[in-house]
C-alpha cells in the first residue's frame, strides 16, 4: 500500500476540522490512522466496528468533499478496523469527552506544554546548498561547529518559506549529537511573550528565568514579532545580556534585517547587529529541483525527473509551497490511480497556480504505456519479440507519432530502431484498433492521460 503523506492527511485534517466542531473533531478524527492510498482509495484505520459504522454514515461525504479539495477527481474512501494493539497506541491518553458534552476550556498552557523540539527532517543533511543560501549556511555550519565564539548572535532574515527555521533547527541537531548534555531551546516569539504573559500572571518569573537563561544555545524564530511589545523586549533583552555573557550562542530569525524592524528598541537593535546578519533569497531553478528531488527522496516517491522540474517551474519562491506542490502531485496521481507525468502534475496544480501548456515528450509517453502494459520502460524500448511487449512497443511508437511533433527517424532512434519500424508499428495499430476493443480501449485512456484530461470514466 502507498502512503499518502502525512503533509496531504495534515490537509484533509485541515479540511475536516474547518467543517465540524472541534469536540467531533477530537472524538472522531483525532484517534483515525492514516493507512496510505490503495487502488485509488484512502484507507482509514478506526478503532471498531462502530467508529467504521459511524464514520461510513457521518463522515464519508466530508472525507470525500476533502479528498477533491486535493484534487481527486473520483474520490473514494474506506475503512479498517485496527487491530487492538495499533489501537491502544491509537487512543488518546484521556478518552475524547462524548459527541453531545462541550469540550472542557483547556487549561492555560504551561512552560513545557509551550516548548517546542527541534523537527527532526530539519538538519544539515536535509538541506539543499545553493546560491540563494549559501552564506546562511556556512555561517550556521560555523555557528554550529563553534558555538558561543564563531558569530553571537547569528541573525538570519528573509521570505516565508525559505529555510530559516530548518537551520536553525540544523544548529540544534549539529549541537545535541556533539553534545547530548546540551540544552537547546527553540522558541517562536510568540511562545517567548506567551511565556512571559503566563510567568507574570502565575508569578513564575523566576522560573522562566532560569528556564531561558540557562540553556546553551536558544533559538528564537520570527524575531520581528518582538515590535511593539516594550515588556517582552526588555526581557528578551535581559536574557540576550545574560546568555552572551556566558558565551552561550543566540539565533535568531527575522523576515527583515533587524534595521527595518520597526519600534524596535535601540539597544536591542544594536545587540542584534553585534554578530553576523545573513539572509536567504528564493532558491534558483537547479536548487529548487534538487529541494524537490530530496524531497522525494526523503519519503521514498520514484517520481520520473521531469516532473520534478514541471513542479520546480510552476512553484518558484516559497519553498514551503514547493514540497506542497509535490505532495499535491503525489496525492493527485495516488488517489486517481494514475501514474507519474508531466500531464498528470499540470493538472494536479492546475487548480492552485496558474494552468501550464504541457507539451508531451517521448519519454512522457513511454512511461505511460510501461504503466498500462505493466512492464519496465526499458523493457519495451529493448530488443524482445514477446507478443505483448511488441504491442506495447507498436502503442508507445503510434501515440509518440500522433502526440509529438517528432519525425519518424526520431522516433526510430528512441527506440533504436529505424523509421521504417515505426511505419509499420503506426500502420499495424490503425489496423488492429478497429478490431481489437481492449486495445482501442487503452489507446483511448492513454491519450487522455497524455492530454491531462479526466479520466474518471474511463477508469471505473
Ligand atoms: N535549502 C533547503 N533544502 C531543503 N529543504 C528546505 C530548504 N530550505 C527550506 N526547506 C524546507 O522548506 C520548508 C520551509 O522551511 P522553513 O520552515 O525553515 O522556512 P522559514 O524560512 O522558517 O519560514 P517562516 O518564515 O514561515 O517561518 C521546510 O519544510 C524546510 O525543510
Amino acid at each position: 500500500m502507498r502512503l499518502i503523506s502525512q503533509e496531504i492527511w495534515s490537509d484533509v485534517l485541515g479540511y475536516v476540522r474547518k467543517n465540524i466542531t472541534e469536540v467531533e473533531y477530537h472524538t472522531w478524527f483525532a484517534p483515525v490512522k492514516n493507512l496510505g492510498v490503495q487502488d485509488g482509495s484512502l484507507v482509514l484505520g478506526v478503532r471498531n466496528s462502530f467508529a467504521q459504522e459511524w464514520f461510513r454514515k457521518n463522515y464519508l461525504k466530508l472525507l470525500e468533499d476533502a479528498l477533491r479539495s486535493l484534487g481527486a477527481q473520483d474520490p473514494q474512501v474506506s475503512f479498517q478496523v485496527l487491530p487492538a494493539a495499533q489501537d491502544a497506541l491509537l487512543l488518546p491518553s484521556d478518552p475524547p469527552p462524548p459527541p453531545s458534552v462541550p469540550a472542557p476550556r483547556a487549561p492555560a498552557p504551561t512552560f513545557t506544554e509551550n516548548r517546542k523540539v527541534l523537527n527532526p527532517k530539519y538538519t544539515f543533511e536535509n538541506f539543499v546548498v545553493g546560491p540563494n543560501n549559501n552564506l546562511a549556511h556556512a555561517a550556521a555550519l560555523a555557528v554550529a561547529e563553534s558555538p558561543g565564539k564563531a558569530y553571537n548572535p547569528l541573525f538570519i532574515y528573509g521570505d516565508v518559506g525559505l529555510g530559516k527555521t530548518h537551520l536553525m533547527h540544523a544548529v540544534g541537531h549539529y549541537m545535541l549529537e556533539r553534545f547530548p548534555g546540551k540544552r537547546v531551546e527553540y522558541v517562536s516569539t510568540e511562545s517567548f511573550t506567551n511565556d512571559l504573559i503566563n510567568a507574570i500572571r502565575d508569578d513564575k518569573m523566576t522560573q522562566f528565568r532560569n528556564r531561558y537563561r540557562s540553556v546553551d544555545l536558544l533559538l528564537v524564530d520570527d524575531i520581528q514579532f518582538l515590535a511593539g511589545k516594550e515588556r517582552t523586549q526588555e526581557e528578551f533583552f535581559h536574557t540576550f545580556n545574560a546568555l552572551y555573557e556566558n558565551h552561550k550562542q543566540i539565533i535568531l530569525s527575522s523576515d527583515r534585517p533587524p534595521k527595518d524592524i520597526q519600534t524596535l528598541e535601540g539597544r536591542l537593535r544594536s545587540r542584534f547587529e553585534w554578530g553576523l546578519i545573513t539572509d536567504i533569497q528564493s532558491p534558483e531553478y537547479e536548487t529548487r529541483v534538487a529541494i524537490l528531488k530530496m524531497n522525494a527522496e526523503h519519503n521514498r516517491i520514484d517520481i520520473p525527473q521531469e516532473v520534478l522540474e514541471l513542479i520546480a517551474r510552476q512553484v518558484t519562491s516559497n519553498i514551503r509551497e514547493l514540497e506542497g506542490a509535490l505532495m499535491r502531485v503525489v496525492a493527485f496521481s495516488s488517489l486517481n490511480n494514475v501514474p507519474f507525468s508531466r500531464a498528470v502534475a499540470a493538472k494536479a496544480l492546475s487548480n492552485v497556480f496558474a494552468p501550464q501548456e504541457v507539451k508531451v515528450e517521448m519519454m512522457d509517453v513511454l512511461r505511460q504505456v510501461a504503466a498500462q502494459f505493466n512492464m519496465p520502460p526499458d523493457v519495451i524500448r529493448g530488443s524482445g519479440r514477446v507478443r505483448e511487449v511488441v504491442q506495447a512497443r507498436q502503442v508507445a511508437q503510434y501515440l509518440i507519432r500522433e502526440l509529438t511533433d517528432h519525425s519518424l527517424p526520431e522516433i526510430g532512434q528512441f527506440f533504436g530502431r529505424d523509421h521504417s519500424t515505426v511505419m509499420h508499428a503506426i500502420s499495424k495499430v490503425s489496423e488492429q484498433m478497429g478490431k481489437d476493443s481492449e486495445l482501442t480501449a487503452a489507446v483511448d485512456l492513454l491519450r487522455r492521460r497524455m492530454k491531462g484530461q479526466d479520466d474518471e470514466d474511463s477508469d471505473a
